[in-house]
């Protein structure tokens, strides 16, 4: 059978080299940078907004192309201490505090654990209503370690690793990631869909 092909509208790079290699044999994975807003409130709702906002703005701009759905993708880093906050806001808390200031935020707390949540939202059409999967990562943040190459893979040791998320070799993160987990969900659910 043909592969499929999906628009994953991201502006970020890494994001979508870890998705092309986590879904590369299913499904022919292309991106498309399209700004959009980001509205507020639950991570869920979040998601499946800007999956309608971001089919519209692609059936706009690819109209005639053949594609088959769009994805988006939020993540968030989760400190069990604060409630579950950075959270969504972990772009911004990471752009202006560093890896040493999300380090320090937990300087008053015993409890460094955090998961790495993935929210991700697949439509077919502007016609349809967006599903939305959900993969997480327990671990713990940690003084930065590893290369300085993907956001804040330094500071997130995965439980059961003794190397963070940027020691990790890509195999092994792409293998037990929240990313991983959330479209490990979405394969399947087209595996099921496709064979309805
Ligand atoms: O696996 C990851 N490992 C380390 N860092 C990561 C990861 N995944 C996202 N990140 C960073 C990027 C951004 O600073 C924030 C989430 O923001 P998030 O909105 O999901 O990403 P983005 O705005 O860069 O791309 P997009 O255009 O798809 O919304 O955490
Ligand atoms: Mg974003």
């Amino acid at each position: 059978m043909q592969k499929r092909t999906v628009v994953f509208v991201t502006g970020n790079a890494n994001k979508l080299r870890e998705v092309q290699q986590i879904c590369g044999e299913t499904l022919n994975v292309i991106s498309h940078s399209v700004d959009l807003p980001e509205l507020q409130g639950e991570v869920e709702d979040i998601s499946k907004e800007k999956c309608k906002l971001a089919v519209k703005e692609i059936e706009r701009e690819l109209s005639g192309t053949s594609i088959d759905g769009v994805i988006v993708e939020d993540t968030s880093l989760c400190y069990n201490a604060l409630g579950g906050l950075p959270g969504p806001y972990i772009k911004w808390f990471l752009d202006k505090t560093g890896h040493d200031g999300l380090n320090k935020i937990l300087a008053g707390y015993e409890d460094k654990s955090a998961y790495a949540l993935c929210t991700l939202s697949f439509v077919k059409s502007s016609k349809d209503e967006p599903n939305v999967f959900l993969g997480k990562t327990h671990g713990k943040i940690v003084p930065a370690r590893g290369p300085n190459s993907f956001g804040w893979d330094p500071i997130f040791l995965p439980d059961g690793f003794d190397k963070t998320y940027a020691e990790l070799d890509k195999d092994t993160k792409n293998s037990i990631s929240h990313r991983y987990r959330a479209f490990e969900q979405l394969l399947s659910f087209l595996q099921i869909e496709q064979t309805k």
